[in-house]
């Protein structure tokens, strides 16, 4: 274990430690006991390498404001972050460490008036905070001089040093002094970002905390396999699974977002999508009424993938699989923070369990099989919290006001009836069974095959070389990858890699031909 440090020994001012204690922040975090020394006392740049949610922003921030003179009224450090909320909730933040210093912090980014950005920073500020696209724009409108800068930060730096950002990223150092410090920070920092970024640093430190890990061990990692017509209601089962449900349910797409937050208010939930086809104002809408809990559910791309920081969620969902390893660790890492357990859960279909295996290898993380909640699980749940609601009605006694509608029900009949009248018109569609649909688990092995079911057996005159031929005939799948051939009177069951199961099942598919396909995957 390591020795505790406190905040006191870390060469912070008088001023920094009140922020902090009015914040509420007792202990430095691993990242900032390393990063904030070093930045305040070595003359040296520094990537900071630290997992989710275990405050990186205050690890730059901290040391950046104690070294501000107030009184030199220009830009001294730039933050630079890739999403507009980032760069909002990063000033934010920094405003809130300043304490009564007279430092001005501004966030500027697209999709908000440029003329009061260019007001504000004419009145004087000393630590910018933005998005590359609209600090480029400032810089050529002469609004924004950078010849003063001490630090340039690039939070999120493997995503800044990406093929999106890179160019404006080199646009905007151009405008700085040679002098500066650069401080790089993420959770994630690919080998082949850390060595483009070298050529943009002078001496460097390169500090991790917990070397072995990406992800934080707050975050309970599951995934299901569920049927991409199944994924709906796979996440509604979720939802409806824990009444205290707060995430973000992660899409690939806008269109997708828009879908899915659509289709679950249709349902009665209360979700909205956040992504970058939203106007600025309503995407700051939503984020806030996220934050207050106003709404429960957030349905986003990967916009709110990265550095969003929104207090107590209790899951993120991966709706479709993410595209990398780095995006998983970004996406997850929204629950599981400042010391809070969070769950992430994960939808796959049976032919994305390698890019899983991928994902878990890269990230050095476990991500464990789950079966979905069943019909009678949600039904039990759902009856229990009706006892519950029911037992605090009656316990706070805030049902005075119904009394005489019940007495006057109750005439003449079995108060057990009437109850049971009222419970029926209540929750009837919610008890209901059949109101759930049937999601099918689909199973496949750990060896990267499917098991198919072929609708021709023994009586149909087959034997295990005419599955071969007829499978190979129809499909062009070649003989020598249809495995564990066994025949039976009036069915026969091949096993094949994923790829070819998918091929196979799509050609028969296709043909129709009036009748059900003639093979299907098999269930166990
Ligand atoms: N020493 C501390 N004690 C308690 N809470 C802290 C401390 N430092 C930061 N926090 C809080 O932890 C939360 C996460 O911090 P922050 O957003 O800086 O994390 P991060 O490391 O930048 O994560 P990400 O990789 O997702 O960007 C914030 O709400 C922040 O206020
Ligand atoms: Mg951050």
């Amino acid at each position: 274990m390591e020795e505790p440090t406190s905040f006191e020994s870390l060469g912070l001012s008088k001023e920094t430690l009140q922020a902090l204690s009015k914040k509420g922040f007792e202990e430095p975090t691993s990242i900032q006991r390393s990063c904030i020394p070093t930045v305040l006392q070595e003359q040296i740049d520094v990537v900071g390498q630290a997992q989710t949610g275990t405050g990186k922003t205050a690890a730059f921030g901290l040391p950046i404001l104690e070294s501000i003179d107030p009184d030199n009224k220009t830009p001294q450090a730039l933050i630079l972050a890739p999403t507009r909320e980032l760069a909002l909730q990063v000033s934010e933040e920094i405003s809130s460490l300043k304490s009564t210093r007279k430092i001005e912090v501004a966030a500027i980014y697209g999709g908000q008036s440029i003329g009061l950005q260019i007001q504000k920073l004419r009145r004087g500020v000393h630590i910018v905070v933005g998005t590359p696209g609209r600090v480029i724009d400032l810089i050529d409108r002469k609004a924004l001089h950078l010849n003063n800068l001490s630090f340039v930060v690039l939070d999120e730096a493997d995503e800044m040093l990406n093929m999106g950002f890179i160019e404006d990223i080199e646009r905007i150092l151009q405008s700085t002094p040679e002098q500066k410090r650069m401080l790089l920070f993420s959770a994630t920092m690919p080998r082949i970002i850390m060595n483009l970024a070298k050529k943009y640093m002078g001496e460097y430190r390169h500090i991790v905390a917990e070397k072995a890990k990406l992800t934080t061990g707050l975050t309970d990692q599951i995934y299901f396999e569920v049927r991409e017509g199944d994924r709906l209601d796979a996440l509604c089962r979720i939802i409806d699974m824990k009444p205290e449900f707060y995430g973000v349910v992660f899409c690939r797409t806008k269109i997708d977002a828009d879908a899915v937050a659509g289709r679950l208010q249709n349902r009665g939930y209360d979700a909205e999508a956040l992504h970058g086809d939203i106007t600025q104002a309503q995407r700051e809408k939503i984020l806030g009424n996220f934050r207050k809990k106003n709404i429960t559910i957030l349905v986003a791309t990967d916009v709110a993938a990265r550095g969003i920081d929104v207090q107590n969620l209790t899951h993120v969902i991966n709706y479709t699989l993410p595209q990398n390893p780095e995006s998983y660790v970004h996406r997850i890492g929204r629950t599981g923070r400042a010391g809070k357990e969070g769950t992430a859960i994960t939808f796959i279909s049976p032919f994305e369990y390698r890019n899983l295996c991928f994902i878990q290898k890269i990230a050095k993380t476990s991500i464990r099989r789950q079966e979905l909640p069943k019909v009678q699980d949600i039904i039990d749940m759902k009856k229990d919290r009706i006892r519950d609601d029911i037992s605090h009605i009656i316990e706070e006694e805030k049902y005075r006001d119904f009394r005489e509608l019940s007495n006057e029900l109750c005439q003449g009949r079995d108060p057990l009836d009437v109850v049971a009248a009222l419970l029926q018109s209540t929750y009837a569609e919610e008890l209901n069974e059949s109101n759930y649909r049937d999601i099918k688990q689909i199973s496949v092995d750990r060896q990267g095959t499917t098991r198919l079911f072929v609708a021709k057996g023994r009586k149909d005159g087959m034997s295990k070389r005419s599955v071969v031929e007829f499978i190979e005939k129809q499909t062009s799948t070649p003989g020598s990858r249809i495995n564990n051939v066994q025949v039976y009177d009036a069915f026969s069951f091949i096993t094949v890699p994923f790829d070819d199961a998918e091929a196979i099942l799509l050609t028969f598919k296709k043909m129709k031909q009036g009748r059900k396909p003639l093979v299907t995957r098999a269930r166990k």
